[in-house]
């Protein structure tokens, strides 16, 4: 199978444009010589399967690239256990049959660090997939995901496509999700902290005990990761996207609150859970292609921070009920 796959002349279809990290790769594709193909939630919901086959076949695209997915924090991946599992599962077969019925010659499916087992050794290599059981607060997005990627590979295998999958790390963003019910932590301790400030509190609640370890990328770097390995990468194993260091959510809070500009305490609340204690990727393989990613935390921070001040300020963005 041919290694590369040149994006000139291409229609790439961005499934989840609108949604983080969606719209980074609008962004990152828009430096390419390629037209980018794209469909609202009210135009096409990808949970109906004829309407998706048809979509496909009418737009006839050369690659997919799969954003759209439910997405969402701790709390909330535990507490709609059959919406992460059911919606998952449904919209990620759904676009990747029908990619292949209308001839798709590639196709990236994005899965998720939570792939892996709880107790995975770590950095996590590739290979750790099913040694061992998941984390109990994400087991049934993970079990989606791994469903996702297994039949990108068993395409692969039956009918020689090249349907690839990356599993990136924990992103943060511009676009990210800031509702506090749903969101990750990087945008939920953003806005906590912005909030905090703005009210003159003196303490940050911070879920779990602080001591759980993350790795965190920025989504315009990860954008730029699934966009070489789309051009680049044709193997039968996925790839693990992250940028190889982690943190606690203790470090993590401190330097939120530094970056924000808030003087206050942090408080951890132990009612909430901590989750897997860690999950660094181990990134060798993707490094070993010559990628890099280029935001430190702290400068992804501020430059996540920048960007919400403007759009808190047109109320244009994820806030949930206020
Ligand atoms: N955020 C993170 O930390 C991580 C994300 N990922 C993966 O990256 C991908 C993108 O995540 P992210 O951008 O953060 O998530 P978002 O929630 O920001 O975006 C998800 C997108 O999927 C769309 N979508 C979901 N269900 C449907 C549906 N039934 N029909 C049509 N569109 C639908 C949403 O549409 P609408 O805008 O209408 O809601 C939204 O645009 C996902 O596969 C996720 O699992 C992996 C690891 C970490
Ligand atoms: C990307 C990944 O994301 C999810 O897994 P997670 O890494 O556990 O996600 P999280 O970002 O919500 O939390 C990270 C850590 O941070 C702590 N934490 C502190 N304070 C807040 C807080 O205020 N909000 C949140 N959400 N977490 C907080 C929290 O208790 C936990 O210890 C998966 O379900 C799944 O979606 C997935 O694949």
């Amino acid at each position: 199978m041919d290694k590369s796959f040149d994006l000139k002349g291409k229609r790439i279809f961005v499934a989840g444009h609108r949604g983080m990290v969606g719209s980074a790769l609008v962004r990152r594709l828009a430096s390419e010589d390629c037209e980018i193909l794209a469909v609202a939630r009210s135009e096409l919901d990808l949970l109906d399967q004829a309407g998706v086959r048809r979509w496909m076949e009418d737009r006839r695209p050369d690659a997919v690239v799969m954003a759209a997915a439910k997405v969402g924090g701790i709390l909330a991946n535990d507490s709609f256990p059959v919406d992460f599992l059911y919606e998952n599962l449904v919209v990620q077969t759904n676009v990747i049959e029908a990619a292949f019925r209308s001839e798709v010659q590639k196709l990236l499916f994005l899965g998720s660090s939570c792939i892996y087992p709880k107790l995975a050794p770590q950095p996590i290599p590739e290979d750790a997939l099913l040694t061992g059981p998941l984390e109990p607060t994400n087991e049934w997005y993970a079990v989606a995901k791994i469903a996702g990627l297994k039949l990108c590979q068993a395409y692969r295998r039956q009918h020689g496509v090249n349907y690839i999958s990356a599993m990136p790390t924990n992103l943060y963003g511009q676009g990210d999700n800031f509702d506090l019910d749903s969101s990750h932590v990087v945008p939920a301790l953003m806005r906590k902290a912005h909030e905090a400030k703005r009210a003159g509190q003196k303490n940050l609640q911070v879920w779990g005990s602080g001591k759980p370890m993350r790795e965190f990328m920025h989504v315009d770097d990860a954008a730029d990761a699934f966009v070489w390995l789309l051009k680049t990468y044709s193997g039968d194993s996925h790839v693990n996207v992250g940028s190889g260091e982690d943190v606690t959510i203790a470090e993590l809070a401190r330097t939120i609150v530094s970056v924000v500009g808030l003087s206050a305490e942090i408080a951890f609340d132990a009612t909430k859970p901590d989750g897997t204690p860690r999950k660094l990727m181990d990134v060798s393989r993707l490094f070993a292609t010559g990628w890099r990613p280029k935001y430190a935390l702290p400068d992804g921070l501020e430059q996540t921070y920048t960007w919400f001040l403007e759009h808190v300020e047109k109320g244009d963005i994820r806030l949930g009920a206020v």
